[in-house]
């Protein structure tokens, strides 16, 4: 380990001999909760320490510059903000980097191949600067848990990139070698992780500001000059659009744009063997190699020199402390909550949309043929003939499905084999209906229950007229009358398609009626 915390509330003597105020804060912080034999993970907001740091009576109204680094674990984010904090402590002494053998202290750093720093941590005192209209900001640093490491998820890693994006005024992505395919297609998904967050979502204006790819152990100076002009030659390439390119390179690209009003990259040197690998070494200047040093020099006035600020700007007006502590309040909610879709792996979001594309195949081919047995210009086919084919086709879906290619194992499709069951069932059900509509019979039955009462009520109101027993006459003639209108009303549903419950009602009526013969048919044989 390479330097101690520091006491809540103590300084710590500087590298440059003056004292450097404050201590790393940690504003978000990474829980686990159980939930039904789940293991979940959520960030918290520390609003009382975050609220110490924003709401500070001398900063809280000023405008707030937000500088974040953020990127893979391991890489010497931690270890850099450091150097950023000495630059911020010396208030434009020209030796800000400090005496060749004080150690490096700040966010916490160290060597070895175990995460250190999680959830996100902002340094506890602002540093108040003139920009040069002649205003004072609140310039802050903020650290975040590196990406990719074995106890995060995509979720996590896309979490924490998405917040910091949000919430700073430049995004430093610290890289290493290089910048890689698989480093903007991972800065594409968190990035828009973030865009889905914010609710201004319009896709015309550009959501983050300023976004700079930080190169460190550069290896090909001869190639590109490390620095800015170096760095900008690297991301013209990486980021050049062209027409014969792949739809897949071109969008990318096209979203990593789309993102930011202003992309930057600087390559950093290789700091020296001492640095990356020897387990005594404390951030002394005298270790680390020179022309990682005058790059330093060259990068962090770039990003905190008073006329370099960037004021962080939300729906373009710029944010004061106090607006911040409401965003941060307002994100971290959106990130805990469940409107949002779940960022996945690769393979999973491949394997997902295989098995998915596998269902509406196997899907479809089962309607395909079942049209073929009983689609609209089919006769009507006995119940169990139907359920035969049904069957039939059924099984040879499920073949399709199972004989398809998809990514994932034979576990992970399992639950789409289900689901396309399911669905298949719920087809059959709709193919059973229209079958039944079919059946001249069904659909004859309700004028034809009607047109029976009406008859029987007609002949038996004659019976008991010439018997004298007037009152059953009467009452049988006025049953006649009901179910007559009750016909005509049925033939006018169905001719016109208006008052379709009307028309429900009376089949109900007519299924009734016939249900209770049908039973005392059974009864009686
Ligand atoms: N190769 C190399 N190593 C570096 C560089 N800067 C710092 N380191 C070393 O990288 C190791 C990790 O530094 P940290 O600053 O703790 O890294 P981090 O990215 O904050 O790591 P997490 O907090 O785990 O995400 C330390 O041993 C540093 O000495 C660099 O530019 N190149
Ligand atoms: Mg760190």
């Amino acid at each position: 380990m390479a330097n101690d915390n520091l006491a809540p509330g103590k300084a710590s003597v500087s590298a440059s001999g003056s004292y450097l105020n404050g201590e790393p804060v940690q504003i978000i912080r990474a829980t686990t909760k159980e939930e039904e034999e789940k293991t979940l993970h959520v960030f918290e907001l520390d609003e009382e320490k975050l609220a110490r740091v924003l709401l500070d009576p001398r900063i809280q109204e000023k405008k707030v510059v937000v500088v974040s680094v953020a990127g893979a674990f391991r890489k010497g984010k931690s270890f850099l903000l450091d150097f950023f904090l000495r630059y911020l402590s010396a208030k434009g002494e020209p030796n800000w980097l400090g005496d060749d053998d004080s150690p490096l202290e700040g966010f916490t750093w160290r060597g070895g191949s175990e995460r250190e720093t999680t959830g996100i941590l902002m340094w506890s005192e602002p540093f108040i600067c003139k920009i040069p209209s002649g205003e004072e900001v609140a310039v802050l640093l903020m650290d975040t848990q590196g990406a990719f490491d074995s106890e995060s998820t995509v979720r996590d890693c896309a979490t924490i990139f998405a917040l910091s994006t949000m919430l700073s005024s430049v995004q430093v992505f610290n890289l290493t070698h290089n910048i890689q395919e698989d480093d903007l297609q991972h800065l594409q998904l968190f990035t828009e992780y973030g865009r889905l967050a914010l609710e201004d979502n319009d896709n015309v204006s550009k959501p983050f500001q300023c976004l700079m790819f930080l190169v460190r152990d550069w290896s090909f100076p001869y190639e590109s000059p490390y620095g800015v002009a170096g760095g900008r030659k690297v991301l013209e390439k990486r980021l050049q659009i062209s027409d014969k390119q792949h739809q897949e390179l071109k969008q990318i690209r096209q979203h990593i744009r789309s993102c930011f009003e202003e992309i930057s990259c600087f390559l950093l040197p290789h700091p020296g063997l001492n640095v990356a690998t020897n387990p005594h070494f404390e951030g002394k200047l005298k270790d680390i190699e020179r022309e990682f040093k005058e790059q330093l020099k060259v990068l962090i006035p770039l990003l905190l020199d008073s006329d370099n600020l960037i004021v962080k700007e939300i729906n373009g007006s710029k944010v004061t402390c106090r607006d911040l502590m409401e965003y941060f309040k307002a994100y971290i909610k959106i990130y805990q909550g469940e409107e949002l879709p779940e960022p996945k792996s690769m393979l999973q979001a491949t394997a997902e949309a295989n098995n998915l594309a596998a269902v509406t195949t196997a899907k479809s081919a089962y309607s395909k043929k079942m049209e073929t047995v009983c689609g609209g210009d089919k006769p009507y086919l006995h119940p169990d003939r139907l359920e035969e084919d049904h069957l039939r086709c059924r099984q040879s879906a499920i073949d399709v499905f199972k004989s398809t290619r998809k990514m994932g194992g034979r576990e992970f499709s399992k639950q789409y084999l289900e689901q396309l069951e399911a669905e298949i069932d719920e087809q059959y059900e709709n193919f059973k209906k229209h079958n039944e509509g079919k059946n001249i019979f069904s659909s004859a039955r309700t004028p034809a229950v009607l047109f029976t009462v009406m008859t029987l009520s007609y002949v038996m109101s004659g019976v008991f007229g010439l018997v004298g027993i007037e009152s059953l006459a009467n009452l049988l003639n006025l049953v006649l009358g009901l179910f007559l209108i009750l016909l005509v009303m049925w033939i006018y549903v169905r001719y016109s398609g208006e008052h379709t419950g009307v028309g429900q009602h009376i089949d109900q009526i007519a299924e009734f009626i016939w249900d209770k013969v049908c039973e005392s048919f059974y009864y009686f044989y």
